[in-house]
C-alpha cells in the first residue's frame, strides 16, 4: 500500500506532502503527488503534525509471567496507538529478561505482533537480585541485539557490580540505565517524604535516596569511562545533579516521566493508589526543576515507564497497592500539556525527546529519523487541536490504572506508521 499524506506539518513546521511505500518516505513535496501510484491511498492531514514515530525507552510489558497484566501484543498495540513505533522492553518478567532465551522471547513476540519494533532490556543482574551479573555479552550479541541493561524495579546497589555493569556494556556500545534509589533509604516508603507525606501518615521516600545513587553512578561511569543512563529522574537536585555531570564531560543521559512532569504528591491526600507510583510524585518545585531540565537539555528524553497492573494491585488500600502507572497512551498529550502548550518546546523538540534521542539511546536503527526522502516510514501523525478527557477503560492497555482518568489533556495521534505500514488509523489499530 502507498500513502499520500497531504499537508501534514512535518515537526510542525510548514505543510507538505508525503509519499510512504516500500517501507520508505518515497518523497516529501510537490514531488509526492506527482509520484503517487494511481491506487495510492490519500490522507487529508491537513492541520496534522508529522512526527518520527514514537521511542519508548522505558515500557513494562509484563511479558512472559504476567500476562493478566499486559502482554507484548496488548502493549504494543496500546503503544502503537499512543504514535510509538519502537519500544523497550523492561527485564523485570517472570522469569526475568536476563538470559539470551528470555531476550530472544520477548524479541520474537514483538516481531510476531507487528505493532511496534520490540527492543528487549536485558538485566544487569541474574533474577534483578543484586549479587551477580547477568550473560550481558550473551543478551547483546543474541538476535535481540540488547543494548540496554537494568534491573528497573530494583536498584544496582552495590558500587563494584555497578562498576562491573558499566565495563561490560562499555565493551559492545550498550548502557546501563539505572533504577536511582537506595535502598536502605527507603524501606517501607509509600510516597514522598515531605510536608504530605507526614500530614497524611505514609512513610516518606526521600528525595537524598535517589540523588545518591545518581551522584555515586555518574562518578563511576566518570571513572570508567562508559555512558550511563538514569531512569525516571524526578527531583529538582538530581537535575542539579546531571547538570553537573554534563558541565564535566560524563557521558550521562537522563529521562523524565510524563507523570512526573504534570503531577506531585498532593494527589496522595486522595489515597487513591492510582497515584502511587516508584519513584513518587514529588513535590510542584521538583516538577518545575524537571520541566526546567528539559528544557534545557539536562534531561534527554521523555520515557512512560508505563507499568500496567491488575485490578487487584490497585483497589486497595494505598500501602497495599502496587507502585506503577500506565503511560503509552497518554505520553504524547501530557508532553503536548506540559511542554508546548504550556512551555517552550516546539514539535521539533517533541521529537527531540520522545524519538531522535531515546533512539540514540538505545542504539535503535531506523528510528527517530528525519521525515526525508529515502528515510524508514516510521512516521506518527498528531492533532494537536484535539481535546479528549482521558478515560481507563478507553485505553488499548491490557490494565486500567492510568492517573490521568477525568483529566481533559490535549492532542491526539490519528495514525501510526510502521514502515510504511498503517498499523493505527483514525486513531483505532488496524485490526480493530
Ligand atoms: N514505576 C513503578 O512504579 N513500577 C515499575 C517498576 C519501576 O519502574 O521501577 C513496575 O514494574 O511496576
Ligand atoms: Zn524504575
Ligand atoms: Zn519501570
Amino acid at each position: 500500500m502507498t500513502y499520500l499524506v497531504r499537508g501534514a506539518a512535518p515537526l510542525g513546521g510548514e505543510a507538505t506532502d508525503l509519499l510512504l511505500g516500500d517501507g520508505r518516505i518515497l518523497a516529501t513535496g510537490p514531488d509526492a503527488a506527482r509520484e503517487a501510484p494511481s491506487d495510492v491511498v490519500r490522507i487529508d492531514a491537513d492541520g496534522l503534525v508529522a512526527l518520527p514515530g514514537l521511542v519508548d525507552l522505558h515500557t513494562h510489558l509484563r511479558e512472559p509471567g504476567r500476562e493478566d497484566t499486559e502482554t507484548v501484543f496488548s502493549g504494543t498495540r496500546a503503544a502503537a496507538v499512543g504514535g510509538f513505533t519502537a519500544v523497550h522492553a523492561m527485564a523485570n518478567t517472570q522469569p526475568v529478561a536476563d538470559t539470551a532465551g528470555v531476550v530472544e522471547q520477548v524479541w520474537r513476540l514483538g516481531r510476531d505482533a507487528g505493532w511496534v519494533d520490540v527492543r528487549p532490556v536485558g538485566a544487569v543482574t541474574v533474577g534483578l537480585a543484586g549479587e551477580r551479573l547477568a550473560e550481558l555479552g550473551a543478551m547483546a550479541h543474541s538476535a535481540a541485539r540488547v543494548r540496554v541493561f537494568s534491573d528497573d524495579g530494583k536498584c544496582v546497589a552495590d558500587p563494584v557490580l555497578m562498576r562491573r555493569a558499566l565495563e561490560y556494556t562499555k565493551a559492545f556500545d550498550g548502557v546501563v540505565a539505572q533504577h536511582a534509589q537506595e535502598p536502605r533509604l527507603t524501606e517501607g516508603a509509600q510516597m514522598h517524604e515531605g510536608v504530605v507525606s507526614a500530614e497524611v501518615g505514609l512513610t516518606g521516600w526521600p528525595a537524598v535516596a535517589e540523588e545518591a545513587i545518581i551522584a555515586r553512578d555518574v562518578l563511576l561511569a566518570e571513572h570508567v569511562g562508559a555512558r550511563i543512563h538514569i531512569c525516571h529522574l524526578s527531583t529538582a537536585g538530581s537535575v542539579e545533579i546531571v547538570r553537573w555531570a554534563k558541565s564535566r564531560g560524563i557521558d550521562v543521559t537522563a529521562e523524565v516521566t510524563p507523570h512526573h512532569l504534570l503531577l506531585t504528591d498532593e494527589l496522595a491526600r486522595t489515597y487513591d493508589p492510582s497515584f502511587k507510583v516508584n519513584p513518587p510524585l514529588r513535590t510542584s518545585e521538583d516538577v518545575a526543576a524537571v520541566r526546567a531540565g528539559l528544557a534545557d537539555g539536562t534531561i534527554d528524553v521523555v520515557a512512560t515507564d508505563h507499568a500496567p497492573h491488575a485490578v487487584e494491585d490497585k483497589d486497595c488500600e494505598w500501602s497495599a497497592a502496587a507502585f506503577g502507572m500506565t503511560g503509552l497512551e497518554t505520553a504524547l498529550s501530557v508532553v503536548q500539556a506540559t511542554m508546548v502548550d504550556d512551555g517552550p518546546f516546539g514539535w521539533a523538540d517533541v521529537a527531540r525527546v520522545l524519538s531522535v534521542t531515546p533512539a540514540v539511546i538505545g542504539r535503535v536503527a531506523d528510528h527517530g529519523r528525519p521525515l526525508a526522502v529515502g528515510e524508514p516510514a516510521n512516521v506518527t501523525l498528531v492533532d494537536p487541536s484535539a481535546r479528549t478527557v482521558v478515560d481507563g477503560a478507553a485505553h488499548l492497555s491490557a490494565s486500567r490504572n492510568t492517573p490521568f482518568a477525568g483529566r481533559e489533556l490535549p492532542g491526539a495521534v490519528l495514525w501510526t506508521f510502521l514502515r510504511g505500514r498503517a498499523v493505527v488509523r483514525d486513531g483505532k489499530p488496524e485490526d480493530a
